[in-house]
């Protein structure tokens, strides 16, 4: 998928929402358990009721393979059911790979070739040849961590040499590996008021935003300082969405919850002239 073709959805949907499915066997409402597959049932109907109002999935790999492999068959199922029901949505495995450049040639194969997704998460830490293997990959996206979301982003994140924090640094080497058109970065939601400087260096980047809902990250203000002219945006929610009930109505409060996000999304990119 093309940044273009992500925008174009986005205005379509007037939404720049990505559902995170961090399907919890344990937070999941009961009576699926007595499913065969408790967590692609979840996936499923999460699915069916939000696909219209967002325009992204983002799997955690950690919920499933803590499963095993019935947790791996899980997320196949569901990665396969998006793909052929709703074609025009991303699918980001948030997998956090990255290794020496044979191995990652690997994983990029795992994610890309024998399951269709549109992107991973991808840790920077191991430098270029770590990331290139996935970049190698004809419309697929590495989605790069800059500056995460939780508290542990201030043990190395900032450090600082020559005026430079180390999330900057990471930005600005990376950058010159791939494309706006292959490289998307992730910028926590906790820290927005450090996306207006990262705009300062990639302007036109699409980033990954995580930490609305659950970790009270504030949209507005990832708006007002990290939209662009292509809304530039994919803004992760996952607890606040997926566990809005745990009765047998729970597909249905998902979706109320992923309205209320999306319509303060509509509003957004109206404010700023995109819609
Ligand atoms: O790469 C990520 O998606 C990610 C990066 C980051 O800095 N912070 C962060 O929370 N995430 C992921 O985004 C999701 C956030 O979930 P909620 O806090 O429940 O909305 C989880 O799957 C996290 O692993």
């Amino acid at each position: 998928m093309t940044s273009q073709e992500l925008f174009e959805n986005i205005k379509k949907k007037k939404s720049f929402l990505c559902v995170g499915l961090d399907t919890d066997i344990n937070k999941i409402p009961r009576h699926l358990l007595d499913t065969t597959d408790p967590i692609f049932a979840f996936n499923k109907q999460i699915i069916d009721a939000t696909h219209d109002v967002t325009v992204a999935y983002k799997p955690n790999l950690a919920f499933y393979e803590s499963l095993g492999v019935n947790g791996w068959n899980s997320l196949e199922k569901t990665v396969n059911y998006i793909k052929y029901n709703h074609p025009d949505i991303f699918i980001i495995a948030d997998a956090k790979r990255g290794d020496i450049g044979n191995t990652s040639a690997m994983y990029a194969k795992a994610f890309f070739d024998h399951m269709e997704f549109d992107s991973v998460t991808v840790a920077p830490y191991m430098g270029e040849d770590s990331v290139k293997p996935f970049l190698t990959h004809v419309d697929k996206w590495v989605i790069l961590l800059a500056l995460t979301s939780n508290k542990g982003a201030f043990d190395f994140q900032f450090m600082e040499e020559n005026n430079e924090k180390l999330y900057e640094k990471v930005i600005k080497t990376s950058a010159t590996w791939g494309t706006e058109e292959n490289l998307m970065y992730v910028v926590g939601a906790t820290k927005a008021e450090m996306l207006a400087d990262i705009r300062q260096i990639i302007p036109n980047h699409f980033l990954l935003v995580p930490g609305v809902g659950a970790q009270g990250g504030s949209l507005e203000e990832v708006a007002k300082n990290g939209m662009n002219s292509k809304c530039g945006l994919l803004v992760n929610s996952s607890r606040g969405i997926i566990y809005a009930s745990d009765a047998e109505d729970f597909a249905d409060k998902a979706r109320e919850n992923a309205i209320v996000v999306q319509q303060d999304m509509a509003k957004l990119l109206k404010e700023h002239g995109l819609i």
